[in-house]
C-alpha cells in the first residue's frame, strides 16, 4: 500500500520550495523506504529552484543530504533491515558500471539517469506521485521528506550508535569538500591553500586541508561571520575578497601563489574562475566544486595560465569520494573526534521552513542550516 508523505518541493523554476503531501511508492525490489531524522540545507537544492541546475520534472521534491532510519525493504533485498541506520548518498555507486569497475563510483553511469528522479531502470517510473502525477525525486533521493523510498545504491548502513543529526551531513557536504581539498587538490603537508566560500561545503575543504598537512589556509568570504566561523575548521587567515587572499599568499611564497584554490563559493561565475587562477603559482592547481552560471560575468580566462604555466583546472563531483568508503570512513574520523560535524550545523529547521533555510543562506547566515524531523 503506497503511503503519503510531506515533502518540500519545487514547482516551477525560478520558484521557492512549499510542503506538499505526495504519495510514496512502497520499495520495489533494490528499494528501502526511509523515515528521515535529518537532512542538510545544501545549495545545490537551491539552484533547482533557481534553475541554474534545471531539472526535467516539475514539481520535484528536494533535498539530497540525509539519514534515517528503513521502515521498508523492497522483496529480494538482501543486506538491509527495518530498524537499520542509514545516510543518503546524493550519488549513488552501482559497484559494476565501467567508472565504478575503475574506482571512480561517484561518476557512477546511475547518477546520470537522475535529473528527473525517476527509476533508473525505467525512466517512466516515479516513486513519488502527486495526485498520481510524477513528482521529481533530488539526486533519486528527496530528502526534503518524512519518508522516501530510494535505490539501495543511494544509501550507506552506519552503526546506530552515531547521532543521525550528524550523520545526515557525510552524504554531501562533507565528503565534497573534504575530498575537493584532499582528492582533487592532492594538497601536501606544507602548503598554501586558499578556499574561496565557506558554506557547507567550503567549511569542509578547510577540514581536509587541515587534515592533508597544509601550512596556510586561507578562507575567503564577503561575509564576516563565515571568516569567523572558518577558524573553527581549520583556516589560519581570512580574507573578503580573493584578490586580499592571493597577495597574501604571493607574500608568502616568493611572489608564486598558492599550491591550490578550491572554489566552493554558492554561485561560480566566469571571473570567479578567471580570479582563482590568477591567485595560484606555475603548476598549480585550481579545484571547481561549485556549481552556478560560468557563462555569467565571464572574466576571460587567460589562457596563457593554464598552458604557459602550466596550471591545472580540476572538476570534482562529490570530492571524488567514494560512498561506500568515505561515509563510514569520515564517520569513524567524527567518532575519533578528528572531524568536526555538529559544529557545520549553525540552525535547525522544520520542513515547512526550508524556504526561510534558503533566505537565511542566501543572507549568508549559516554554514550548515538542518532540517530536523520529529
Ligand atoms: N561539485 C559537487 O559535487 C557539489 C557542488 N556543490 C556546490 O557547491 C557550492 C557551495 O555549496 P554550499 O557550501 O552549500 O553553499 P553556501 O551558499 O552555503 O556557501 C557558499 C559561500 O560562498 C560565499 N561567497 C559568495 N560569493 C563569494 C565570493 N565572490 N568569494 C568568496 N566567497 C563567496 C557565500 O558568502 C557563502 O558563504 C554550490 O554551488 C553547490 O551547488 C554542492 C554539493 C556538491
Ligand atoms: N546526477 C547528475 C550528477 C550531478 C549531480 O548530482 N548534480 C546535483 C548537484 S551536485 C550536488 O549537490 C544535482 O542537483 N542533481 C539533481 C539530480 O536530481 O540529480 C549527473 O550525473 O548528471
Amino acid at each position: 500500500m503506497p503511503i503519503t508523505t510531506k515533502v518540500s518541493l519545487v514547482r516551477r523554476a525560478p520558484g521557492t520550495y512549499e510542503t506538499a503531501t505526495v504519495e510514496l511508492d512502497d520499495p520495489r525490489q533494490g528499494e528501502v523506504t526511509v523515515k528521515l531524522a535529518a537532512s542538510g540545507l545544501c545549495h545545490s537544492d537551491d539552484h533547482v529552484a533557481t534553475g541554474d541546475v534545471p531539472v526535467a520534472v516539475y514539481p520535484y521534491a528536494g533535498g539530497h543530504e540525509g539519514a534515517g532510519v528503513i521502515t521498508a525493504v523492497g522483496p529480494d533485498t538482501p543486506g538491509y533491515e527495518v530498524g537499520d541506520h542509514v545516510v543518503f548518498s546524493f550519488l549513488p555507486a552501482c559497484g559494476h558500471c565501467e567508472f565504478c569497475a575503475q574506482g571512480l563510483s561517484n561518476l557512477c553511469d546511475l547518477g546520470a539517469s537522475l535529473l528527473t528522479g525517476a527509476r533508473a531502470d525505467d525512466p517512466t517510473s516515479f516513486r513519488m506521485t502527486e495526485n498520481g502525477n510524477p513528482v521529481g525525486q533530488q539526486c533519486g533521493i528527496s530528502t526534503f521528506a518524512e519518508y522516501t523510498t530510494a535505490s539501495v545504491d543511494s544509501v550507506v548502513k552506519i552503526g546506530k550508535d552515531i547521532p543521525l543529526k550528524a550523520a545526515a551531513l557525510v552524504g554531501c557536504g562533507v565528503p565534497t569538500g573534504w575530498g575537493s581539498a584532499v582528492n582533487s587538490a592532492n594538497i601536501k603537508p606544507g602548503a598554501t591553500v586558499i578556499v574561496m566560500g565557506i558554506g557547507g561545503i567550503g567549511a569542509n575543504a578547510l577540514q581536509g586541508a587541515a587534515h592533508a598537512g597544509a601550512k596556510t589556509i586561507i578562507a575567503v568570504d564577503p561575509v564576516q561571520f563565515k571568516r569567523d566561523k572558518a577558524k573553527v575548521f581549520g583556516a589560519t587567515h581570512a580574507f573578503a575578497t580573493i584578490e586580499e587572499a592571493a597577495d597574501f599568499a604571493r607574500s608568502l611564497t616568493n611572489g608564486q601563489g598558492a599550491d591550490a584554490t578550491i572554489v566552493t563559493i554558492g554561485v561560480v561565475r566566469g571571473d570567479h574562475v578567471g580570479q582563482a587562477l590568477a591567485s595560484i603559482r606555475k603548476a598549480g592547481t585550481v579545484v571547481l566544486t561549485g556549481l552556478g552560471n560560468i557563462t555569467e560575468a565571464g572574466a576571460p580566462i587567460a589562457l596563457g595560465d593554464l598552458t604557459l604555466m602550466q596550471k591545472r583546472l580540476q572538476g570534482s563531483l562529490f570530492g571524488e569520494s567514494n560512498p561506500r568508503h568515505d561515509i563510514p570512513n569520515l564517520l569513524r574520523m567524527y567518532q575519533a573526534g578528528q572531524l568536526k560535524l555538529d559544529e557545520l550545523i549553525t540552525r535547525e529547521y522544520t520542513l515547512d521552513e526550508v524556504a526561510q533555510a534558503y533566505e537565511d543562506m542566501h543572507a549568508g547566515r549559516n554554514i550548515r542550516g538542518l532540517v530536523v524531523f520529529d
